[in-house]
């Protein structure tokens, strides 16, 4: 079944994604853009602990391992779970396009249940850019890279500059990170993007 929110489907005159030139090398991990996202920050007791790596083109791979504290019904993953891990390998792909945007709008469809202690196979890649809009789409699967579909998702990204964060973040988080010249360094870089 396809997308039924045109929203999310490029426009014909949209840009083929270009990967960055200083995106990270094809199999190279995409470090977590924050210790605490609840996708794939290290300082999330209970989050996803996504761990995702460049592709080749403008596209990622990512695992998610689906824990006890992740279920809906008894044994399976929750439904907004699922969407964060892909929404979270939708979100790595900044580092290929080397651009900070956020999620406008993500469609998910739902194939198959998916069990406590399997491990989401997500693969996500930018399909189209037009000005400040990400094009991009998303697949699970279960039971190794090639497997089943679970859960698949497009999505529209929106290109921001660092202060979207800066000005509707919560004060005490803000001024950790801006605390660190070497994470400010960094998300102001790629707001230079030839
Ligand atoms: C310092 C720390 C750095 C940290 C870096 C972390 C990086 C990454 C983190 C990643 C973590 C993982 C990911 C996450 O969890 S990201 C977290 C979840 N997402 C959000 O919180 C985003 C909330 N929304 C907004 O802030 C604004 O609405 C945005 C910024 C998105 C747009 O408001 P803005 O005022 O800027 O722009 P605009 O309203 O003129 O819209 C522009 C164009 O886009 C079109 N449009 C907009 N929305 C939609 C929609 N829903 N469907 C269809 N179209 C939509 C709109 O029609 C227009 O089109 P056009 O009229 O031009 O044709």
């Amino acid at each position: 079944m396809s997308a039924t929110n045109t929203a999310v489907q490029p426009p014909a005159d949209a840009a083929a994604p270009v990967r960055h030139p200083e995106a990270p090398a094809p199999g190279e991990p995409v470090g977590s853009h924050y210790e605490n996202c609840f996708g794939c920050g290290s300082g999330q007791p209970h989050g996803l602990h996504l761990a995702t790596r460049a592709g080749e083109g403008v596209n990622v791979t990512a695992e998610f391992t689906v824990r006890p504290e992740h279920q809906g019904a008894p044994g399976l993953a929750h439904g907004g779970i699922l969407a964060t891990a892909l929404d979270d390998a939708l979100g790595s792909l900044n580092w290929l396009l080397r651009t900070i945007s956020v999620t406008g709008r993500l469609e998910t469809d739902y194939r198959r249940p998916v069990p406590v202690g399997s491990v989401l196979h997500i693969a996500a890649e930018v399909t189209a850019v037009a000005g400040r809009k990400i094009y991009a789409t998303a697949v699970g699967r279960l039971g190794g890279p090639e497997g089943p579909v679970a859960v698949r998702a497009d999505a529209l990204f929106i290109e921001v500059k660092v202060d979207h964060f800066i000005e509707n973040g919560r004060k005490e988080e803000i001024q950790a990170v801006m605390d660190d010249p070497d994470a400010v360094r960094q998300a102001r870089a790629f707001e230079v993007n030839p």
